[in-house]
């Protein structure tokens, strides 16, 4: 005969509070402490480990506006599409010649890369290629809430931006005051753009398992920003050791 099991219970949602607390649990795992952050920060860098850095993130700053615009294309909901579309344009400019990717060019050449170069992407390590286009993958995949939580790193990032700033003007004042103005630019939008972020997750994750997805999705985003470094951190290191 056949044993008829009593059907699963579902977990409860976490309450608000619990939930934006499981979240920021996740913070240990951001890219601020790994090791090659550390490097550049105690201004160990030679010039071509900060171009290394340079032309390796700029594959993920120019990859954001594509996850982004995956995430519009996912998402049924207007008014959230609305919240989204603008950080599109933050990074991809309202016009050519303008935006956060052009800044990432801009502080490129400050640090002596050639637009062409960077452009070419012929820096850009197999390991970043690879971890940057998971995300962009997760993006197109997954369902919208759990994409949009996989950017909440950004929530961790305001103090690493301050810090970074500080330290790159200390350690490698010859880097022109003006190659900066992405991250100065960043750091006047980052925490309104992140407490949005968490104010959206927590209204459309409803259920115990969408709360648990969303967490899920920013350990994933916490791996690939690892990833990113690992990589950059590994070439540079190596280079290194050369004789
Ligand atoms: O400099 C940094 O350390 C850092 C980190 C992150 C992040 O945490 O993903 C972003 C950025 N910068 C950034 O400039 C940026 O535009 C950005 C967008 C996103 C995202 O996932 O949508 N993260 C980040």
């Amino acid at each position: 005969m056949l044993r008829t099991e009593a059907p699963a219970v579902a977990a409860p949602p976490l309450t608000g509070a619990e939930f934006r607390a499981a979240l920021s649990a996740l913070e240990p795992r951001y890219w601020d402490a790994h090791p090659f952050h550390t490097r550049l920060h105690q201004g160990l860098l030679d010039e071509d480990g900060l171009r290394l850095w340079v032309a390796n993130r700029w594959y993920y700053q120019r990859s954001i506006p594509q996850k982004d615009a995956a995430i519009l294309a996912n998402c049924p909901l207007a008014e959230v599409r609305r919240q989204w579309l603008p950080r599109i344009v933050y990074h991809d400019g309202a016009d050519a010649g303008s935006g956060g990717t052009e800044m990432w060019l801009r502080l490129a050449e400050a640090v002596g890369l050639s637009r062409a170069a960077v452009l070419s992407e012929e820096h850009v390590l197999p390991g970043v290629r690879f971890a940057v286009d998971a995300y962009i993958s997760f993006a197109r995949r997954q369902p919208w809430l759990e994409s949009v939580a996989s950017g909440l790193t950004e929530l961790f990032s305001p103090g690493l931006l301050r810090h970074r700033l500080r330290r790159l003007r200390e350690h490698y004042p010859w880097i022109a005051d003006q190659g900066l103005a992405y991250f100065t630019a960043r750091l006047d939008v980052v925490e309104a753009e992140g407490a949005g972020t968490l104010d959206l997750v927590v209204r459309h994750a409803t259920t115990r398992a969408q709360q648990d997805a969303c967490v899920a999705a920013l350990s994933f985003k916490c791996q690939v920003l690892q990833a990113v470094l690992d990589a950059v951190d590994y070439r540079y290191t190596a280079a290194q050791a050369k004789p």
